[in-house]
């Protein structure tokens, strides 16, 4: 089946999540309505990656939601599940010839609509744009305006993943503009409890009713 590609896109970060919160966190993610998990994580630490993303697949599994891996098409393809490529992480038709035409493959396009257009000719399932505001885990990523959000949505057929500072506050803006899915690290996951995570998940889903 074909994932609908539309709502929280919610994102893992693994300093954020130590100690023990990865899944519980990740979970109440899901609880409260997110309909894709990417897990991120930066560290060189293969077996622990592996045991996570597989932990999160069966997690995804339960809740009817899609797990994404980021920048490693090798363990996406061991686990079957999606994968998130930025401009340094590899060729996109190559993954999409990897992992087949029902993977959900996504690519970061910064804000340039050139790169949107490479990433969709070559079989992206999404079009991430950002960042649109101050964003916490990656301060230094290259800025986006809300404007370019019109141009992508009048161009492309891919859904728009928005990505950067998006609270409770600035998703609405970005949706009405036509991002079919926000996504989220710190406004969702830095949170005192896995109850807060869910409530902050629901309150984010309600706002693609
Ligand atoms: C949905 C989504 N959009 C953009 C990114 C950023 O990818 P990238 O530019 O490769 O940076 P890292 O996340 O790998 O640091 C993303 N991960 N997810
Ligand atoms: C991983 C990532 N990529 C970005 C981009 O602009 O490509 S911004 C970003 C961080 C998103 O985290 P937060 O919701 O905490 O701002
Ligand atoms: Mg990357």
């Amino acid at each position: 089946m074909t994932a609908a590609l539309r709502g929280l896109y919610a994102i893992t970060d693994t300093p954020l999540l130590a100690g023990g919160k990865l899944l519980p966190y990740a979970e109440a993610a899901l609880v409260g309505g997110a309909r894709l998990l990417q897990y991120r994580d930066k560290s060189g630490d293969a077996v622990r990656r592996f045991d996570e993303a597989q932990a999160l697949a069966e997690l995804c599994l339960r809740h009817g939601a899609t797990l994404i891996i980021n920048d490693d098409l090798e363990l996406a393809a061991r686990l079957g599940v999606g994968l998130h490529l930025g401009q340094t992480d590899g060729s996109l038709a190559a993954a999409r010839a990897r992992l087949g035409a029902d993977v959900v493959i996504g690519g970061t396009c910064h804000a340039q609509l050139e790169l949107a257009e490479r990433a969709a000719a070559e079989g992206a399932s999404y079009i991430a744009f950002g960042r649109f505001f101050n964003s916490n885990t990656k301060p230094g990523a290259p800025a986006a305006t809300v404007e370019l959000l019109d141009e992508a949505r009048a161009r492309f057929a891919q859904p728009i993943v928005a990505i950067g500072g998006v609270t409770l506050g600035t998703a609405p803006g970005l949706i009405a503009r036509g991002a079919s899915m926000v996504a989220v690290i710190h406004a969702l996951f830095a949170a005192d409890s896995a109850l807060e995570v869910e409530d902050r998940a629901r309150a984010f889903a309600a706002l693609f009713d």
